[in-house]
């Protein structure tokens, strides 16, 4: 077996995300210890980090004396869910001794039941090291063996095939979960995976590894499937590129402030020290920090404010509201982030088993309830931030409100057919109500009569970190095209300013390498008589806005640009 094969995952990943600011080193993740956090998980799915079992006694007792457990429960005749019963709606056929492995080994057969698209491989392997990471508590009475399993596909590259349907959320992802089971065991060659590349057949990876077919013991494909790794998996990677979105969305808003002239006052800490929600305040500081030093500003804070002609003597909500409206946001989200953390480091699985006390209980931790309730939030909060980007943008090209920007960022005006950004706006009009359509629950649409009413009270998780998934992905499109609308105001403003387009002598310097980094990806650097977008077919935008969201899927430059001012919040 060997451990240590490289990864290729960059070629061959059918991810659309790639990691921004997870450390990229070598760094080995040691599963088991009970504090697994969503960087490493990250850095595991989507950067091949090698992971490590832990080598603690304690925890390999645990799950030696879990497996002690069950084989004495079946040896002794115990009625125990799922192990000598049989399962959800029929728990209540008795299993005879001699069935108890045939059972499990029959449980994975009949969820073959997947439908859809494969899932993206960074899913998958985050799905494989959570369910190792769960195992590892020892109260699931599954061999080390089979654990090890996980490790060692993780660590050569082998991702098994998970298809997008399946899942109700209820007894975790049983369909999905089934998939990546059949595939460690080599249960039949229709079982499939991605091995670097290259797609094989279940048995052919395992003699690849130098493993052999595995049959189930009691209990053992149960606590494979009966779990929520892999909508928690999906969750943990799109909660990740969330947070990196909602940086750039606030870089976004400061482009945008500049571009508008806007005023920093708003953001006076005298002002969120009377309103101090830990996200407004949070809100309320990056700005202070991505405008400070910034020519293109009203620079206000020491509480002064004039007549402005015929605009009015403070700024409209979306800028002066910031703070308020992206702060229950940003709470939200951390809110969230808590709760993928708590799921990531549980065990998800009935029946668990107490070693200690030489018990064993029926429950129902495979519910992914918080999976589903706090993927519906997160997409819900997509929409929220995509909704007052699409504001800005509205602001930014109306020539009655955007304080003598030409209409809609028009670079040259002297060419009368020059009709600006009026193609890109319409552009972002028609995603950001994708967005928030995206933003509807689904935990809350559940079919009431499942498994034989045995499963009527079902998560959506799966469901819901897929659409997730999607949602996150259209972000990162809509804010590449609010980037372009932000880079070409602040262009624009520093005419007004400065009387040349160079837009690095005005802004501030948290900004400032952002509009680097949109110049740089799209290949057309700063001048300083001209504005990033000057003629209508000079400018080819459909290819910018693909070269800026690949980068931020990507975890690239621009990403990088603002890793200082809006990590640890
Ligand atoms: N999550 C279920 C396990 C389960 C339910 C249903 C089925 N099934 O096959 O319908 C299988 C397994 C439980 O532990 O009660």
């Amino acid at each position: 077996m060997n451990t240590t094969t490289s990864l290729s995952l960059a070629k061959n990943t059918t991810s659309h995300f790639s990691s921004p600011w997870v450390e990229k080193k070598d760094k080995t993740v040691v599963v088991g210890n009970h504090n697994l956090t969503i960087e490493e998980v990250v850095s595991v799915a989507r950067h091949g980090v090698q992971v490590r079992l832990t080598d603690n006694h304690e925890v390999m007792r645990g799950v030696l004396a879990s497996c002690d457990y069950i084989q004495n429960a079946v040896e002794s005749g115990q009625p125990i869910y799922g192990v000598t019963s049989g399962f959800g709606g029929m728990a209540n056929v008795v299993i005879s001794r001699e069935c108890t492995a045939l059972l499990q080994n029959n449980l994975i057969w009949y969820h073959k039941t997947g439908a859809g698209k494969r899932l993206p491989i960074a899913d998958v392997r985050a799905a494989m090291l959570l369910r190792a990471n769960s195992h590892l508590y020892g109260a699931s009475g599954i061999r080390l063996e089979l654990i090890r399993r996980m490790e060692t596909f993780l660590n050569a590259g082998v991702t098994p095939h998970v298809y997008e349907f399946g899942s109700i959320g209820a007894s975790g992802d049983l369909v999905p979960l089934s998939y990546i089971t059949g595939a460690l065991i080599g249960l039949d060659s229709s079982y499939t995976v991605d091995f670097n590349g290259e797609e094989m057949d279940a048995p052919t990876v395992l003699s690849k590894l130098s493993l052999k077919p595995l049959q189930l013991l009691p209990k053992e494909g149960l606590a494979m499937m009966n779990g929520t790794s892999v909508m928690t998996g999906i969750a943990t990677n799109c909660l990740y590129d969330t947070q990196v979105l909602l940086a750039l969305t606030m870089g976004v808003h400061a482009l945008a402030i500049q571009g508008l002239n806007g005023s920093n006052q708003s953001f006076h800490p005298f002002i969120h020290t009377l309103k101090p929600h830990p996200g407004q305040k949070w809100a309320a500081t990056q700005m202070l920090n991505l405008l400070a030093g910034s020519r293109l500003i009203r620079e206000e804070l020491d509480g002064s404010h004039d007549y402005r002609g015929e605009h009015p003597i403070q700024d409209r909500y979306s800028l002066r509201c910031l703070p308020q409206y992206i702060g229950p946001i940003a709470d939200g989200i951390e809110q969230i982030k808590r709760q993928i953390e708590v799921e990531i480091n549980s065990v998800t699985d009935n029946p668990l088993i107490d070693v200690e006390n030489q018990a064993s209980y029926h429950g129902g931790n495979f519910l992914g309830q918080y999976v589903g309730v706090g993927m519906d939030q997160l997409r819900y909060y997509i929409g929220l931030l995509a909704k007052h980007l699409d504001v800005q943008i509205a602001y930014l090209v109306a020539p009655e409100f955007n304080n003598g920007l030409p209409p809609s960022l028009v670079g040259n005006r002297e060419r009368i057919v020059n009709m600006g950004l009026k193609g890109l706006q319409i552009a972002g009009n028609s995603i950001m109500p994708l967005l928030t359509f995206y933003g509807n629950s689904i935990a809350d649409r559940f079919p009431t009569h499942a498994e034989q009413y045995n499963q009527n009270i079902n998560s959506q998780g799966f469901a819901s970190a897929n659409l997730a998934r999607r949602s996150v992905e259209i972000f990162q499109e809509y804010i590449a095209i609010a980037l372009i609308f932000g880079v070409q105001a602040v262009d624009l403003r520093t005419y007004i300013v400065a009387d040349h387009y160079d837009a690095r002598a005005t802004l501030s310097p948290a900004t400032r390498d952002l509009y680097i980094a949109v110049r740089n990806v799209v290949g057309v650097p700063p001048f300083s008589d001209r504005p990033y977008i000057w003629n209508d077919h000079e400018q080819p935008l459909d290819e910018h806005i693909a070269q800026i969201a690949a980068d931020i899927a990507s975890g690239g430059e621009i990403v990088n640009a603002l890793k200082a001012l809006c990590t640890g919040k």
